[in-house]
């Protein structure tokens, strides 16, 4: 049993839960409300953003020129490809997508991010491969889970969107992030394996949040304050 297996076994009750999450039930059934969709994209413009920094600092904590080619690969990923999904959103709902740039991220998506920046300034590349992971994993998943239960045609809603991430470029990164970590945690202490195990749990919970931030359309307390009392 690899070590990034028994990552996988340990939360598959957060797998789980996010597969049927009303949210990612929604993307299958074609159905999903515009004001959440937009909270999402939202949360998601300014995630990715982070997600860039932080696979910046992943190659500050990189001594091997596999890996610092690996993260800069995957921010021309985030950079060129990941728009494609947020397109295919913003079409469904008739939205430009400029319209949803440059918002404030949300209590939940402010923490997912602060929680990687954490493991990326204090940890070792193990750590933050475990904090990162979980983001292409899950996505992979709910791409394959999708595909298999709806069996979208191209003319389904969110056809795109499913299809980028049950692509097998999806596949690749979350292989070769796996692949990687399982190299390196058998040199990892049993401590740090144990600090690797509560980042990829807490991303793996993050993950679900975010789809639960954005469909209960989560905000700020000071939001909901004005003019509430
Ligand atoms: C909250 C949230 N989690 C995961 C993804 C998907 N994703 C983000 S970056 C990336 C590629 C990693 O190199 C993938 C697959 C998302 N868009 N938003």
């Amino acid at each position: 049993m690899t070590f990034s297996q028994d990552l996988r076994d340990e939360n598959s009750d957060i797998f789980q839960a996010i597969f049927t999450h009303p949210f990612v039930q929604g993307i299958g059934k074609g159905n999903v409300p515009k004001e959440a969709l937009e909270h999402y994209i939202k949360a998601d413009f300014e995630y990715l953003n982070a997600f860039i920094q932080i696979y910046g600092m992943a190659i500050s904590k990189s001594n091997d020129r596999r890996d610092m080619a690996f993260f800069n690969d995957q921010i021309q990923f985030v950079l060129h490809s990941e728009v494609h999904p947020h397109h295919n959103f913003c079409e469904s709902i008739g939205v430009n997508y400029d319209e949803l740039q440059g918002y404030a991220l949300p209590p939940t998506a402010d923490h997912y991010v602060k929680h990687m920046m954490y493991h990326a300034q204090t940890g070792t590349l193990a750590e933050i491969i475990c904090a990162l992971l979980p983001c292409p994993w899950t996505y992979l998943e709910i791409g394959k889970e999708l595909m298999k239960t709806y069996k979208p045609a191209d003319d389904h809603p969110f056809y795109k969107w499913i299809r980028f991430y049950a692509d097998e470029s999806v596949e690749k990164i979350t292989t070769t992030m796996r692949n990687r970590l399982d190299e390196l945690a058998t040199e990892a202490s049993i401590m740090e394996q144990k600090r690797m195990k509560e980042a990829f749990r807490k991303s793996c919970q993050l993950e679900w949040s975010f789809w639960e931030m954005a469909y209960t359309r989560e905000e700020w307390p000071d939001a909901k304050l004005v003019g509430s009392r």
